[in-house]
């Protein structure tokens, strides 16, 4: 898979939104492996995501510096185990910008920090469906990054949830940028092709870290309009 005789090159799959073929190094995808294995211990650990219909989410989720559930962000862990969410670290906001700078330029950096991490776990028969990131109200870009099992990853159109849309596969190290006019794009993970993480990073299953801004300043429950407490 890493000595492929045409070498992945970057694509633009929509304007506003760029795929860069394997943009973390080994080295960088342990590292943020690891991390996400510290994340993921309770309290605030990964859950599985109940939805408002009575379903159940295939991936499970843990967040970082905004607890999201569907559909709001809140500072602890509401719809869990009420632990306040984990810190997001300052590497990773730097991590974000690099990401941005990377895919779509220096002048699509955001004057705001990335402040949120929604870091979900797929196994073998997790799917994700198709869903516009529309709960913060930032419109900085959201960065995609993929560690493990490659998936197919459906990226659409912000105005319904299904055709035209482009599939593309995401692979372990791989970054997927989505701003400007494909902010609000409809997405979702229709596959996740399992036993295809590179061995020598010790996961199986697939990982996607997304980095997003908030927007929320220090109030997001009047924001949003949905106070928990
Ligand atoms: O797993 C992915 O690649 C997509 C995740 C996603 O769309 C989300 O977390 O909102
Ligand atoms: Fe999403």
């Amino acid at each position: 898979m890493d000595a492929e005789l045409f070498p992945r090159s970057r694509a633009q799959v929509a304007p506003g939104a760029v795929h860069v073929p394997d943009w973390l190094d080994g080295d960088r995808q342990q590292r943020l492996l690891d991390a996400c294995r510290e994340w993921a211990r309770p309290p605030a650990g990964l859950r599985t995501v109940r939805t408002p219909g009575g379903g159940t989410m295939t991936s499970r989720q843990v967040c970082l510096g905004w607890h999201w559930y569907p559909y709001g962000y809140a500072r602890t862990v509401v719809d869990g185990d009420g632990a306040p969410v984990k810190p997001f670290p300052d590497w990773l906001a730097a991590l974000g910008r690099e990401a941005v700078e990377a895919a779509l330029g220096p002048r699509a950096v955001p004057w705001e920090p990335y402040d949120i991490a929604l870091i979900n776990f797929y196994e073998a028969d997790a799917r994700m469906g198709m869903h516009r990131d529309s709960d913060e109200t930032s419109d900085a870009p959201v960065v995609s990054l993929s560690l493990g099992d490659t998936c197919v990853f459906r990226f659409g159109n912000t105005e319904t949830r299904t055709r035209p849309y482009t599939d593309v596969e995401l692979r372990s190290g791989d970054l997927f940028v989505f701003g400007g006019p494909a902010r609000l794009a409809h997405h979702g993970v229709p596959k996740v092709r399992p036993g295809t993480a590179p061995p020598a990073l010790g996961l199986t299953g697939r990982l996607n870290i997304t980095l997003r801004v908030s927007g929320f300043g220090r109030d997001p429950q009047r924001i949003m309009g949905d106070s928990p407490s």
